[in-house]
């Protein structure tokens, strides 16, 4: 696509700061760096060539659609910002798992078929446009006719792509609301998009929970998450409605091995055990759904995605001793090991043994309840992020982790776990209150030229 105006990712993404001093990139007080002089160019820069190259405010969308496919066409340096959208699995589940998050669930409110698959539509050439970090809509945030509201909201006009990750599910109520099937979907909910039980000390917030469709924007940069999410729900005005949104500001998993594994707000490593992308053929067995009938081929590469709001009760964790702390959780706070000895990455011996023939990782740790050996041999990939959401009136910080995992069917993959901690896990049922969930099935990943869960409106 040589000439095409859209052609090829932001310009960006492979260029260092060429600029004076003064344009290079000063440090984010977040630990990140602001984008560079060249990240500039990048959403406002590039929307002006394509205003020379003859494709001026008026661009059709169907114009922006085409060309975003072929600039997806091309894999991005290895140190782009830009994380590929297009794919057999969506981005956001086995990719890098970044700093931030903004996840937001939204209720259908239109009842046409044809207003929801549009709106996926639009929402897909936004996601291509926004994850290669160039603005939504044709004209963007400042090319557009004066007397008209600009069609993206501008707060990423000068960063860069940030590695942003959009990732898309459908909640139960998409496929029907109180026993009445919507949008022609009739017997195409998926079994195993159950309605989760109630779990032992379940506190739900029904203004915290559900959704029929959820985003899940993961990036490097808050501001670029909060961004994407602002413009979806602003595309979808009048046909979606924000049901709840959660913001997350440390991840607390690692999705490769190349990442360090970060610690959640108990101050412990969080991620050791986690499945990786590196074990593709864990992620088949564990992560990645199985379309069972025919009419479920949309899921194939996707998965179910489980969000867990769990409020922790960090003010009674920090007069708790750190003996007390690392037998809660099973490793020690220091080096993340299993309190049977070794390394961070050492196997845990569940039978060893320490004075008077306890055992030296407790039976009711959390580890040892999470661990394979324990549920059947099953695994899943955890993505969730540390909270904090202001205070809670009565001098507590309301704070946490926001859960989220994918599995390949929560049936088995979850639940069973679940209710065995609701019951057993001292840390569970101490120190943990859960205050928001919800459970979507992931559709795969968009090809060149689709939308979201296409497969499921053929
Ligand atoms: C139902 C699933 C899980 C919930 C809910 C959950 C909440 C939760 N976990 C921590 C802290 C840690 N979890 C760790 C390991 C771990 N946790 C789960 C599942 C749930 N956690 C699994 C499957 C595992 C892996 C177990 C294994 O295979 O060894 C760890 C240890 C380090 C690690 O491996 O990640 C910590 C620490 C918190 C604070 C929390 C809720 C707020
Ligand atoms: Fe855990």
């Amino acid at each position: 696509m040589t000439g095409c105006p859209f052609s090829g990712r932001a310009p960006e993404a492979s260029e260092p700061a060429t600029g004076p001093a003064s344009t290079q990139a000063p440090l984010d007080p977040a630990g990140g760096e602001r984008p560079t002089a060249g990240a500039r160019l990048s959403r406002r820069g590039l929307f002006g060539i394509a205003g020379l190259g003859g494709a001026a405010a008026g661009l059709a969308a169907g114009f922006l659609g085409h060309d975003a496919v072929a600039a997806s066409a091309a894999p991005p340096a290895a140190d782009s910002p830009v994380v590929p959208f297009h794919g057999d699995h969506q981005a956001g589940i086995t990719t890098p798992a970044q700093d931030r998050l903004h996840m937001a669930a939204f209720d259908v409110t239109t009842t046409k078929r044809e207003e929801l698959i549009q709106l996926l539509k639009d929402w897909t050439r936004a996601a291509e446009a926004l994850t290669e970090g160039r603005p939504a809509g044709a004209t963007g945030a400042v090319d557009g006719p004066y007397g008209a509201p600009p069609e993206d909201t501008g707060e990423a006009l000068d960063l860069n792509a940030g590695k942003l990750t959009l990732t898309f599910g459908f909640g139960a109520g998409l496929f029907e609301k109180d026993g009445v099937p919507r949008f022609g979907l009739d017997g195409r909910r998926p079994e195993a998009l159950i309605d989760l039980p109630h779990f032992p000390g379940d506190d739900l917030d029904p203004a915290r929970s559900g959704g029929d469709l959820v985003v899940q924007a993961c990036a490097d940069d808050p501001q670029v998450a909060v961004h994407a999410i602002r413009n979806l729900a602003r595309i979808g005005f009048g046909k979606v409605r924000v049901r709840w949104s959660q913001l997350g500001f440390g991840r607390t998993s690692s999705t490769t091995r190349a990442q360090q594994t970060p610690r959640n707000l108990f101050g412990f490593k969080d991620g050791t055990n986690n499945l990786k992308v590196e074990d593709d053929q864990l992620l088949d067995q564990h992560v990645w759904a199985t379309a069972g009938r025919p009419e479920d081929a949309w899921l194939a590469g996707g998965s179910y995605l489980v969000a867990r709001r769990i409020r922790m009760h960090i003010e009674t964790w920090d007069r708790t001793s750190l003996g007390e702390q690392e037998g809660l959780i099973g490793r020690t706070k220091g080096t993340g090991a299993p309190l049977s000895g070794g390394e961070e990455f050492t196997e845990p011996d569940f039978t060893r043994q320490g004075k008077g023939g306890k055992p030296l990782i407790p039976l009711d740790s959390h580890m040892r309840m999470a661990h394979p050996s324990q549920n059947s041999g099953v695994r899943m990939l955890r993505r969730g992020y540390n909270y904090t959401d202001g205070s809670d009136g009565v001098g507590h910080l309301d704070a946490g982790l926001f859960f989220i995992a994918f599995v390949t069917d929560p049936r088995s993959h979850y639940v069973p776990m679940q209710m065995a901690m609701a019951k057993g896990d001292t840390l569970a049922v101490e120190y943990l209150k859960h205050t928001g969930s919800g459970l979507f099935a992931v559709p795969g990943g968009v090809k060149p030229g689709g939308f979201i869960g296409d497969g499921l409106f053929a």
